[in-house]
Protein backbone atom coordinates (compact mmCIF):
# COMPACT_ATOMS: atom_id res chain seq x y z
CA UNK A 1 0.00 0.00 0.00
CA UNK A 2 1.13 3.05 -0.67
CA UNK A 3 1.60 6.30 1.71
CA UNK A 4 -1.21 8.21 -0.16
CA UNK A 5 -3.60 4.79 -0.05
CA UNK A 6 -6.61 5.03 2.10
CA UNK A 7 -6.75 2.52 5.36
CA UNK A 8 -8.24 -0.54 5.02
CA UNK A 9 -11.69 -0.22 6.07
CA UNK A 10 -10.04 -3.01 9.00
CA UNK A 11 -7.54 -3.95 10.36
CA UNK A 12 -7.00 -6.53 12.65
CA UNK A 13 -3.33 -7.73 13.97
CA UNK A 14 -2.24 -9.78 16.39
CA UNK A 15 -5.45 -10.26 18.43
CA UNK A 16 -5.96 -12.74 21.65
CA UNK A 17 -8.40 -12.54 24.04
CA UNK A 18 -9.46 -14.80 26.78
CA UNK A 19 -12.87 -13.76 28.90
CA UNK A 20 -12.57 -13.22 32.59
CA UNK A 21 -13.11 -16.88 33.61
CA UNK A 22 -10.15 -17.48 31.79
CA UNK A 23 -11.49 -19.24 28.53
CA UNK A 24 -8.85 -17.98 25.48
CA UNK A 25 -10.97 -17.10 22.53
CA UNK A 26 -9.01 -15.86 20.06
CA UNK A 27 -5.65 -16.59 19.54
CA UNK A 28 -3.65 -14.00 17.58
CA UNK A 29 -5.86 -13.23 14.31
CA UNK A 30 -4.70 -11.40 11.52
CA UNK A 31 -7.59 -10.08 9.13
CA UNK A 32 -7.47 -7.07 6.34
CA UNK A 33 -10.66 -6.12 5.05
CA UNK A 34 -10.09 -3.38 2.30
CA UNK A 35 -12.83 -0.52 1.62
CA UNK A 36 -15.63 -1.87 -0.32
CA UNK A 37 -14.89 -5.67 0.18
CA UNK A 38 -17.84 -8.31 0.69
CA UNK A 39 -15.80 -10.61 3.44
CA UNK A 40 -17.75 -14.22 5.06
CA UNK A 41 -16.62 -15.14 8.40
CA UNK A 42 -17.14 -19.02 8.68
CA UNK A 43 -16.60 -21.43 11.24
CA UNK A 44 -18.31 -23.34 13.75
CA UNK A 45 -20.06 -23.00 17.03
CA UNK A 46 -17.90 -21.57 19.85
CA UNK A 47 -15.16 -20.74 17.21
CA UNK A 48 -14.43 -17.32 18.33
CA UNK A 49 -16.96 -15.22 15.64
CA UNK A 50 -18.89 -13.36 18.07
CA UNK A 51 -15.76 -13.04 20.20
CA UNK A 52 -14.08 -10.94 17.24
CA UNK A 53 -17.30 -8.94 16.24
CA UNK A 54 -17.43 -7.40 19.59
CA UNK A 55 -13.71 -6.20 19.36
CA UNK A 56 -14.88 -4.77 16.26
CA UNK A 57 -16.85 -1.65 17.80
CA UNK A 58 -15.16 -2.05 21.18
CA UNK A 59 -17.70 -3.91 23.75
CA UNK A 60 -14.87 -6.04 24.14
CA UNK A 61 -11.48 -5.16 24.94
CA UNK A 62 -8.69 -5.55 27.03
CA UNK A 63 -7.07 -8.01 24.95
CA UNK A 64 -3.46 -8.37 22.99
CA UNK A 65 -3.24 -6.70 19.54
CA UNK A 66 -4.95 -4.37 17.93
CA UNK A 67 -8.05 -3.40 15.89
CA UNK A 68 -8.12 -0.25 13.79
CA UNK A 69 -11.07 1.09 11.76
CA UNK A 70 -10.10 3.28 8.66
CA UNK A 71 -6.73 3.78 10.43
CA UNK A 72 -8.45 4.65 14.10
CA UNK A 73 -7.48 2.19 16.54
CA UNK A 74 -10.50 0.71 18.59
CA UNK A 75 -9.50 1.91 22.00
CA UNK A 76 -11.75 3.88 25.03
CA UNK A 77 -11.14 7.01 23.91
CA UNK A 78 -12.24 6.57 20.22
CA UNK A 79 -15.14 4.69 21.11
CA UNK A 80 -17.59 7.37 19.99
CA UNK A 81 -15.95 7.49 16.99
CA UNK A 82 -15.78 3.77 16.56
CA UNK A 83 -19.35 3.37 17.11
CA UNK A 84 -20.36 5.71 14.32
CA UNK A 85 -17.93 4.07 12.00
CA UNK A 86 -18.72 0.21 13.19
CA UNK A 87 -22.41 -0.54 11.83
CA UNK A 88 -23.42 -3.81 13.53
CA UNK A 89 -26.75 -5.37 12.82
CA UNK A 90 -27.51 -8.40 15.50
CA UNK A 91 -29.15 -11.57 14.95
CA UNK A 92 -32.25 -10.39 16.68
CA UNK A 93 -33.72 -7.44 15.37
CA UNK A 94 -35.65 -6.85 17.96
CA UNK A 95 -32.61 -5.78 19.53
CA UNK A 96 -32.04 -3.12 17.77
CA UNK A 97 -35.77 -1.51 17.28
CA UNK A 98 -37.16 0.24 20.15
CA UNK A 99 -38.92 3.27 19.36
CA UNK A 100 -42.85 4.17 18.15
CA UNK A 101 -42.15 4.13 14.88
CA UNK A 102 -39.78 2.71 12.49
CA UNK A 103 -38.64 6.71 11.30
CA UNK A 104 -37.90 7.40 15.08
CA UNK A 105 -35.42 4.03 15.29
CA UNK A 106 -33.59 4.88 12.11
CA UNK A 107 -32.95 8.65 13.22
CA UNK A 108 -32.06 7.78 16.42
CA UNK A 109 -28.53 6.89 16.00
CA UNK A 110 -27.75 10.39 13.62
CA UNK A 111 -29.99 12.43 16.48
CA UNK A 112 -28.04 11.08 19.06
CA UNK A 113 -25.10 12.40 17.01
CA UNK A 114 -26.54 15.46 17.28
CA UNK A 115 -28.35 16.06 13.78
CA UNK A 116 -31.13 17.82 13.33
CA UNK A 117 -34.11 18.86 10.92
CA UNK A 118 -34.23 18.57 7.29
CA UNK A 119 -30.45 17.11 7.36
CA UNK A 120 -31.96 14.33 9.72
CA UNK A 121 -34.57 13.67 7.90
CA UNK A 122 -32.67 12.97 4.46
CA UNK A 123 -30.42 10.79 6.16
CA UNK A 124 -33.41 8.82 7.19
CA UNK A 125 -35.17 8.65 3.79
CA UNK A 126 -32.24 7.59 2.03
CA UNK A 127 -31.58 4.62 5.06
CA UNK A 128 -34.91 3.40 4.57
CA UNK A 129 -34.36 3.85 0.92
CA UNK A 130 -31.47 1.99 0.84
CA UNK A 131 -33.67 -1.02 2.10
CA UNK A 132 -36.66 -0.33 0.55
CA UNK A 133 -38.52 0.25 3.76
CA UNK A 134 -39.59 4.18 2.92
CA UNK A 135 -43.48 3.62 3.13
CA UNK A 136 -43.11 2.62 6.36
CA UNK A 137 -41.43 5.31 7.91
CA UNK A 138 -44.64 5.74 10.13
CA UNK A 139 -45.33 2.33 11.15
CA UNK A 140 -44.61 0.63 14.67
CA UNK A 141 -41.91 -1.56 14.04
CA UNK A 142 -43.42 -4.59 16.29
CA UNK A 143 -46.09 -4.83 13.42
CA UNK A 144 -44.26 -5.46 10.49
CA UNK A 145 -42.83 -8.78 9.57
CA UNK A 146 -39.58 -10.27 10.86
CA UNK A 147 -38.05 -9.86 7.15
CA UNK A 148 -38.98 -6.02 7.19
CA UNK A 149 -38.36 -5.54 10.53
CA UNK A 150 -34.50 -7.30 9.57
CA UNK A 151 -34.34 -4.77 6.80
CA UNK A 152 -35.10 -1.47 9.68
CA UNK A 153 -32.47 -2.80 11.07
CA UNK A 154 -30.10 -2.18 8.37
CA UNK A 155 -31.53 1.18 7.70
CA UNK A 156 -30.49 2.03 11.34
CA UNK A 157 -27.18 1.25 10.59
CA UNK A 158 -26.99 2.41 7.27
CA UNK A 159 -27.75 6.19 8.59
CA UNK A 160 -25.18 6.15 10.99
CA UNK A 161 -23.21 5.80 7.36
CA UNK A 162 -20.92 3.34 8.85
CA UNK A 163 -17.35 2.30 7.41
CA UNK A 164 -18.47 -1.40 7.68
CA UNK A 165 -21.17 -3.16 8.00
CA UNK A 166 -21.03 -6.46 10.36
CA UNK A 167 -23.82 -8.59 9.93
CA UNK A 168 -25.22 -11.15 12.46
CA UNK A 169 -26.22 -14.57 10.33
CA UNK A 170 -28.12 -11.67 8.17
CA UNK A 171 -30.75 -14.66 6.33
CA UNK A 172 -31.48 -16.27 9.61
CA UNK A 173 -35.09 -16.71 9.99
CA UNK A 174 -36.23 -15.21 6.19
CA UNK A 175 -38.15 -16.75 4.02
CA UNK A 176 -36.58 -17.48 0.23
CA UNK A 177 -38.09 -14.57 -0.77
CA UNK A 178 -37.09 -12.33 2.04
CA UNK A 179 -33.67 -14.07 1.90
CA UNK A 180 -33.65 -12.79 -1.81
CA UNK A 181 -34.41 -9.58 -0.94
CA UNK A 182 -31.83 -8.87 1.19
CA UNK A 183 -29.31 -10.30 -0.72
CA UNK A 184 -30.24 -7.72 -3.35
CA UNK A 185 -30.20 -4.65 -0.85
CA UNK A 186 -26.73 -5.85 0.46
CA UNK A 187 -25.24 -6.43 -2.79
CA UNK A 188 -26.55 -3.03 -4.18
CA UNK A 189 -24.93 -1.25 -1.00
CA UNK A 190 -20.99 0.88 -1.57
CA UNK A 191 -20.09 -0.52 1.81
CA UNK A 192 -17.88 -2.82 3.18
CA UNK A 193 -19.35 -6.03 4.41
CA UNK A 194 -18.18 -8.70 7.09
CA UNK A 195 -20.76 -11.12 7.34
CA UNK A 196 -21.11 -13.58 10.07
CA UNK A 197 -22.77 -16.84 8.63
CA UNK A 198 -23.60 -20.51 8.93
CA UNK A 199 -25.43 -20.21 5.70
CA UNK A 200 -22.67 -20.99 2.89
CA UNK A 201 -24.67 -20.50 0.28
CA UNK A 202 -25.53 -17.04 0.87
CA UNK A 203 -21.82 -16.50 1.83
CA UNK A 204 -20.87 -17.30 -2.25
CA UNK A 205 -23.68 -15.70 -2.98
CA UNK A 206 -22.83 -12.63 -1.14
CA UNK A 207 -18.92 -12.35 -0.48
CA UNK A 208 -16.18 -12.96 -3.00
CA UNK A 209 -13.79 -13.97 -0.15
CA UNK A 210 -14.12 -15.80 3.01
CA UNK A 211 -12.47 -16.48 6.19
CA UNK A 212 -12.39 -19.56 8.27
CA UNK A 213 -12.24 -19.13 12.27
CA UNK A 214 -12.00 -22.18 14.10
CA UNK A 215 -10.70 -22.57 17.26
CA UNK A 216 -9.85 -18.64 17.87
CA UNK A 217 -7.21 -18.70 14.90
CA UNK A 218 -7.88 -17.80 11.14
CA UNK A 219 -7.68 -21.50 9.32
CA UNK A 220 -8.16 -20.19 5.65
CA UNK A 221 -8.36 -16.96 3.55
CA UNK A 222 -9.62 -16.84 0.28
CA UNK A 223 -12.00 -16.82 -2.75
CA UNK A 224 -15.68 -18.38 -1.23
CA UNK A 225 -15.95 -20.36 -3.81
CA UNK A 226 -12.36 -22.16 -3.45
CA UNK A 227 -12.81 -22.13 0.43
CA UNK A 228 -15.90 -23.92 0.24
CA UNK A 229 -14.76 -26.56 -2.48
CA UNK A 230 -12.11 -27.79 -0.30
CA UNK A 231 -13.98 -30.83 0.89
CA UNK A 232 -11.07 -31.30 3.95
CA UNK A 233 -10.86 -27.95 4.83
CA UNK A 234 -14.55 -27.94 5.44
CA UNK A 235 -14.53 -31.15 7.07
CA UNK A 236 -11.86 -30.73 9.56
CA UNK A 237 -13.82 -27.32 10.43
CA UNK A 238 -17.24 -28.67 10.43
CA UNK A 239 -18.79 -26.70 7.61
CA UNK A 240 -20.84 -28.71 5.86
CA UNK A 241 -22.74 -27.93 2.02
CA UNK A 242 -26.30 -28.56 1.38
CA UNK A 243 -26.74 -32.11 -0.17
CA UNK A 244 -25.50 -31.57 -3.85
CA UNK A 245 -24.60 -28.08 -3.31
CA UNK A 246 -21.49 -27.58 -5.86
CA UNK A 247 -20.18 -24.21 -5.00
CA UNK A 248 -17.98 -23.77 -8.03
CA UNK A 249 -20.98 -24.42 -9.90
CA UNK A 250 -23.14 -21.41 -8.37
CA UNK A 251 -20.34 -19.52 -8.27
CA UNK A 252 -20.25 -20.05 -12.22
CA UNK A 253 -23.80 -19.25 -12.39
CA UNK A 254 -23.85 -16.34 -10.09
N1 LIG B 1 -18.80 -14.51 28.32
C1 LIG B 1 -18.03 -15.59 28.10
N2 LIG B 1 -17.29 -16.12 29.07
C2 LIG B 1 -16.52 -17.21 28.85
N3 LIG B 1 -16.40 -17.83 27.66
C3 LIG B 1 -17.13 -17.33 26.65
C4 LIG B 1 -17.98 -16.20 26.81
N4 LIG B 1 -18.59 -15.95 25.62
C5 LIG B 1 -18.13 -16.89 24.77
N5 LIG B 1 -17.26 -17.72 25.37
C6 LIG B 1 -16.54 -18.85 24.79
O1 LIG B 1 -15.64 -18.36 23.81
C7 LIG B 1 -15.61 -19.23 22.68
C8 LIG B 1 -15.96 -18.44 21.43
O2 LIG B 1 -17.34 -18.06 21.50
P1 LIG B 1 -18.05 -17.20 20.37
O3 LIG B 1 -19.40 -16.87 20.88
O4 LIG B 1 -17.14 -16.07 20.01
O5 LIG B 1 -18.12 -18.25 19.19
P2 LIG B 1 -18.91 -18.15 17.79
O6 LIG B 1 -17.94 -18.51 16.73
O7 LIG B 1 -19.56 -16.82 17.67
O8 LIG B 1 -19.98 -19.29 17.95
P3 LIG B 1 -21.48 -19.46 17.32
O9 LIG B 1 -21.31 -19.85 15.88
O10 LIG B 1 -22.01 -20.59 18.14
O11 LIG B 1 -22.22 -18.17 17.53
C9 LIG B 1 -16.58 -20.38 22.98
O12 LIG B 1 -15.85 -21.46 23.46
C10 LIG B 1 -17.48 -19.81 24.05
O13 LIG B 1 -17.93 -20.81 24.92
Amino acid sequence: MTSSAAPASLEVSGLAFAYPDGHQALFGVDLTVGRGERVALLGPNGAGKTTLVLHLNGILTGGAGSVKVAGLPVEKRNLAEIRRRVGIVFQDPDDQLFMPTVREDVAFGPAASGMRGAELEARVHKALERVGMAEYADRPPHHLSFGQRRRVAVATVLAMEPEILVLDEPSSNLDPASRRELADILRALDVTVLMVTHDLPYALELCSRSVILSGGTIAADGKTADVLADDELMRTHRLELPFGFDPRAAAAKA
